[in-house]
């Protein structure tokens, strides 16, 4: 997938921080951008936040305006929660070890049948039991209405796993279907874990207890948006770091107190080359999409950032996870737990596969033809192509021979570009967004169904990942996906997934030289017929 953040426009000036004065008036602040922190007051961008209170604020103006609000606040002073004082060794289990209560425990043959049920396998020692529902989790009150008013009722198969053992401290590599919740099964522990740290140890300064890393501006945003969504009203604030908006900000917010960063590596790297943060409190390390973060290209960032904590529980997270990243999964952490759920390394069952053998000079008719047809266009659309420039073409392409909207989005756009784009293609002002693989891994784009692979990716698993992207919670979905001869280094992969979701195999691919002997599921090579008949 594309690697964006190592691009040197990501990087701004060290004197940054200098240059840009606070705001004073309400007026000289920007609006805000989806995703981004809204003034308690005003509803402009939250920029900064209120040192008394916490709140996002614009300006100085509004924090006044706040300020004088709250005192004129009559209510009765709401009595200090009592101090607990803890011993001093690790602070944070000694607490996590308090407040969840043990759950309520079912027998081996129970938790066996419940795990073999909902296609959950876990590998590692004293794994802890699932869990049935958020409520009797010990989790804190807030977050269990939080996660009510967010539409989640009940917990998927890999939150009830993820979230026990999480909770009991262990590190994770948990490989599970895409669009199948696993953000939340690291955002609830997360949340929980450090709101409980706050209410109950009253430090002055709020350093990070927690890092996310993931391979994609666009990923943080939605992480870090989710974040603050489950964690509102509870002591848990957070830092978006990502390429593309200035550092400046993003150390201020850091400087203010926060519970949780969110991040991909290359710029919290810069932004701990250039500013002092203090990581010492960070006892959790999530690797979200780890498998991409593993991979050349992301890997020495994020192994720095990692070597910059002490010990941290480490959670790691994908749809697709090989042998080596558990090899490497289990150099970051002692005594790590697998889980798995469902059917990971493959395309989610949900998402139909329709693989449609198109010559590389008539991919763009094809296209114009699929986005023309009543029956066969089912926006909003996704359309995943291999290049940047690729990508504005053909964005532009589509809207000359069809006449719809289009908007494109890749590496080479602007951070202010991307968010507009993204709003656009979110709240419905447009129906297709052509991208590289920038939106491909993670991307919650929920009310898409369809999604058209014009450019096959350059392996199975962004495959994978972006044939996801038309379902989220197993809601059905569909994936065109446009194969040549110019794939032929995919054939074999793409067609024993075809084969396994029972998927259509065209002629030409069956047919093709670079597709026989795959190995039948049992292990032996496919017999060959005389010639002429393969
Ligand atoms: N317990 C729940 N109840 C209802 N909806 C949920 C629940 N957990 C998650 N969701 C919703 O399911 C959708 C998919 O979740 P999420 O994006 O975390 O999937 P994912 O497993 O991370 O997928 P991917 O591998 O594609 O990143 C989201 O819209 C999320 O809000």
């Amino acid at each position: 997938m594309e690697q964006e953040e190592n691009h040197p426009g990501d990087y701004l000036p060290c004197n940054e921080l200098e240059e840009t004065p606070v705001k004073e008036r309400c007026f000289e602040q920007r609006e805000a951008l989806p995703g981004e922190p809204c003034c308690a007051i005003c509803g402009r961008y939250g920029e900064y936040i209120c040192d008394q209170t916490d709140d996002d604020i614009c300006s100085v103006e509004c924090k006044t305006v706040l300020l004088s609000r709250l005192s004129a606040d009559t209510k009765p002073a709401v009595k200090a929660a009592k101090r607990v004082n803890l011993p001093v060794c690790d602070e944070s289990v000694c607490i996590r070890d308090k407040i969840f209560p043990k759950i309520p425990t079912m027998h081996d043959g129970q938790i066996a049948s419940l795990r073999s049920k909902l296609d959950i396998c876990v590998n590692g020692e004293d794994v802890p039991d699932p869990i049935m529902c958020f409520s009797s989790s010990g989790l804190p009150e807030k977050l269990v209405l939080n996660l009510e008013s967010a539409g989640y009722v009940m917990p998927t198969p890999v939150q009830m796993q993820v979230i026990p053992a999480s909770i009991c401290n262990r590190s994770l590599l948990v490989s599970a279907d895409t669009g199948s919740g696993k953000t939340a099964s690291f955002l609830v522990p997360i949340i929980a874990h450090c709101s409980q740290l706050r209410s109950q140890k009253c430090t002055d300064k709020r350093g990070p207890l927690a890092i996310i890393l993931a391979p994609t501006r666009e990923l943080c945003l939605q992480v870090e948006e989710q974040a603050k969504v489950l964690g509102k009203g509870l002591p848990f604030k957070t830092a978006l770091v990502v390429g593309g908006d200035p550092l400046a900000q993003q150390i201020y917010r850091i400087e203010n107190g926060i519970e949780l960063i969110v991040g991909t590596p290359g710029r919290l790297i810069d932004l701990l080359m250039k500013h002092n943060v203090d990581l010492s409190n960070v006892n959790v390390f999530v690797l979200d999409e780890v498998d991409c973060l593993l991979e050349r290209g992301f890997r020495d960032q994020a192994m720095q950032i990692f070597q910059a904590l002490s010990h941290p529980q480490v959670m790691m997270f994908s749809a697709t996870v090989n042998s080596e990243v558990e090899k490497l999964s289990n150099s970051l952490a002692k005594n790590v737990i697998h889980i798995s759920c469902g059917n990971p390394n493959k395309p989610c069952k949900s998402v139909k596969q329709v693989v449609i053998w198109v010559e590389s000079k008539q991919k763009k008719q094809k296209i114009f033809e699929i986005m023309t047809s009543k029956q066969h266009f089912k926006p909003p659309a996704v359309v995943f192509v291999n290049s940047r420039v690729g990508a504005d073409l053909l964005s532009e392409a589509i809207t000359v021979a069809t006449g719809l909207e289009v908007v494109s989005i890749h590496g080479d756009k602007t951070m202010s570009e991307r968010r507009e784009s993204m709003r656009r293609f979110l709240t419905g002002e447009v129906s297709v967004v052509v991208c590289t693989g920038v939106l491909g891994r993670g991307m919650d784009l929920l009310k898409v169904r369809q999604v058209i692979l014009f450019d096959m990716p350059n392996s199975i698993d962004e495959y994978v990942h972006q044939v996801g992207r038309a379902s989220r919670m197993g809601v059905e979905g569909m994936a065109i996906v446009f194969v040549n001869e110019e794939d032929r280094n995919l054939f074999r992969e793409l067609v024993q997934v075809l084969k396994t979701a029972g998927a259509p195999i065209p002629r030409e691919l069956a047919n093709s030289k670079y597709t026989t002997g795959i190995p039948l599921g049992n292990g032996r090579k496919r017999k060959l017929k005389s010639r002429g008949h393969t």
